[in-house]
This record gives C-alpha cells, structure tokens and sequence, in this order.
C-alpha cells in the first residue's frame, strides 16, 4: 500500500492585507502541505502567490489564521521557519560584488551557528547547484542562468527541509531552466518539500504533484496533478468516419468537427495509438502533444482574467 506522506505545513484560514489595500491581499487560506512532494502555487500576476509565500516563511505576519509546521513541535514556529525553511526569492539575493564561494560564506555564517560545519555546508550548496566552475567568480559577471542557480545555492546552504521558489526560473534560457528543474528534480529525491511559483505552467507539470490555484487571494482549486497523463490534440482535413474512429482503441473526445482529443495515462497505449495516426496520415492536418491537465484548469479558472 502506498504510504501517505506526513503533512509538513498547515495553514489555517491565514489572511493579510497591505495597509491601504481595498481587500484582502491572502484571504482565508487553508492548506495542507505533504513532506517531500512538490507543490505549485499558481495564479495570475497580482493575486497574492508571493504575499502568501512571504507569509508562510515568517517575512509577514500574518492578520488572521494559523501557520504550523507540525513536524517541528518542538520548536517556537520562528524557530522551525529559521532552522528549517528557506526561501529562493523571485530577484536576486546576493552580493553581486562577492565571489559565489563568498556569498555562501557569508549566508552559512548566519545560518549555522556551528563554524565547523560551514565549509561542508558551502560545498554541499555548490556541489546541488553546480556552481563548480564559478566559485571563484564574482556574482556579478555570473550568466543568469549561474545568478539563478546561486540564488538557490544560498537557500539551500541552510541545509533547509522545506524550499520556497518563487519563480526561480524567470529569464533564463531552456538549458539553464532544465538544469535548475533536475536540481529541483534531486531535491525531491533527497525528500525536500517545494513550494514553487512558476507562470510556465510546463514546468509545474514537470515537477509539482499537487497544484493550488489563487484568484484575488483565495484558494480557488487545490488538486493533486497526475503527471504520467498525457493529451493527445489532433486535427483532420474532414470529420473521421466510424472506420476511422474505430482505428484507436480509446475513446476520442470529438472537440468540434475536425478537432480530437484523447487522454492516455498509460504510455503502453503510444504504440497503437501512433500507428492509428499514421493509418490517417492524408486526413491529419496537426498533432499536438501536452501534459496539459495543468494548462487546462488554469484556463478554465483565470481566462476572463487577462490582461
Ligand atoms: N509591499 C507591498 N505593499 C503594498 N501592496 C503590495 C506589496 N506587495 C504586493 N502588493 C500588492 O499585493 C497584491 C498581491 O501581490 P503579490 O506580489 O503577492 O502577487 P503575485 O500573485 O505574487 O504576483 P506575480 O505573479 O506578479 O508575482 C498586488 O496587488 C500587489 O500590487
């Protein structure tokens, strides 16, 4: 039997509002986060993701609920956010003028009491992060692929439990994005909780197991994503007949006259599938693949929202 994992953190009814604000910035927030799993915090700009994760790491206080870290008991909720929670905030925060090896000296320094575990902590940060090349470099010259992996290297030399990200891939190119989402891939392995922002909906599909969706500071939608389903999109010069139809072996959703979709959660089913399209391949005009689950309930939630 699949064993269920303890809950990490626990919000309860958690609001805030910035002084002068017409509403609630987070508004009556329940949560319940699961140890070692990879939670998404979505929603449009504005909504209140960072305001929710500023509160949940002790940066605000906040005006009404409960945040617990049950795992901690022992501790004074400051103290379990201090020796165990760290945030990767969405800019830099780092000494641009200090060499990487220096700048997680210098935040290990007011972690980790103990200097005896500094170095070890350093090395450790940027073995997770591959900040091997660069140590030695000053942040300021870094890629911004490098800014953002350090920015992480900070978070992690804390030897935290839990990791908030927030947005911790924005402007960096696609090999840069893939080498921080397989760290973060590692960090999951390793049993590390992560909580992540992210408006590239790809990667949350990639990484997270469970997704809550914000609107105007309340939790609209909060699901577990099941990232072995794919949706098969595709579209035909002419409506399929029933021979045609009857060539794929799971049921077809007909979107509109020439528009088909079909969800496969068991990649055995590729195989027939694939050769049910090329039996169609003068008919096919497009083929679209996409683990879009994700993609499709924040549409269905926030489309009459954009700017
Ligand atoms: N320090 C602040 N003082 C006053 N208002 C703020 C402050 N920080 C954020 N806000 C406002 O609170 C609301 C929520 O902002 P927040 O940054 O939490 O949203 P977000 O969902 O993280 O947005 P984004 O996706 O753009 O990062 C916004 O209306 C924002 O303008």
């Amino acid at each position: 039997m699949a064993k269920i994992a303890p809950i990490i953190l626990e919000l309860q009814q958690l609001s805030f509002a910035y002084k002068g604000a017409e509403r609630l910035t987070v508004d009556a927030v329940s949560l319940q986060l699961k140890q070692g799993t990879c939670t998404a915090i979505l929603g449009p700009n504005g909504t209140g993701k960072s305001t929710l994760i500023s509160l949940m790491t002790g940066l605000l206080a906040p005006a009404a609920g409960r945040i617990e870290y049950p795992h901690y008991q022992q501790l004074s909720l400051k103290q379990a956010i201090a020796k165990k929670v760290a945030l990767v905030p969405q800019d830099f925060a780092f000494y641009e003028e200090l060499t990487v090896y220096d700048n997680l000296a210098f935040f290990v320094a007011i972690s980790e009491k103990n200097r005896r575990l500094h170095a070890q902590y350093i090395e450790s940060a940027i073995a997770a992060c591959n900040l091997q090349a660069v140590t030695n470099k000053r942040a300021s010259t870094l890629s911004g692929g490098y800014k953002r992996r350090l920015n992480i290297a900070i978070a992690l030399s804390k030897q935290p439990d839990i990791i908030f990200l927030d947005e911790p891939t924005v402007g960096i190119d696609p090999l840069s994005r893939d080498a921080i989402i397989s760290l973060l891939q590692d960090l999951k392995k390793q049993g590390k909780t992560l909580v992540y922002t992210s408006h590239l909906l790809y990667e949350v599909a990639q990484l997270c197991d469970d997704v809550v969706f914000i609107k105007d500071g309340k939790v609209v939608a909060n699901q577990a994503i099941n990232n072995a389903q794919l949706t098969l999109n595709f579209t035909t010069t002419n409506r399929l007949s029933q021979m045609q139809l009857a060539l794929f072996t799971e049921q077809l959703t007909v979107v509109n006259e020439a528009h088909y979709q079909l969800t496969i959660s068991d990649t055995k089913l590729l195989g027939s599938l694939f050769s049910a399209l090329s039996q169609l391949s003068d008919e096919i005009k497009s083929v679209n693949f996409s683990d879009n689950q994700i993609e499709q309930l924040y549409r269905a939630l926030f489309s009459e929202q954009a700017c």
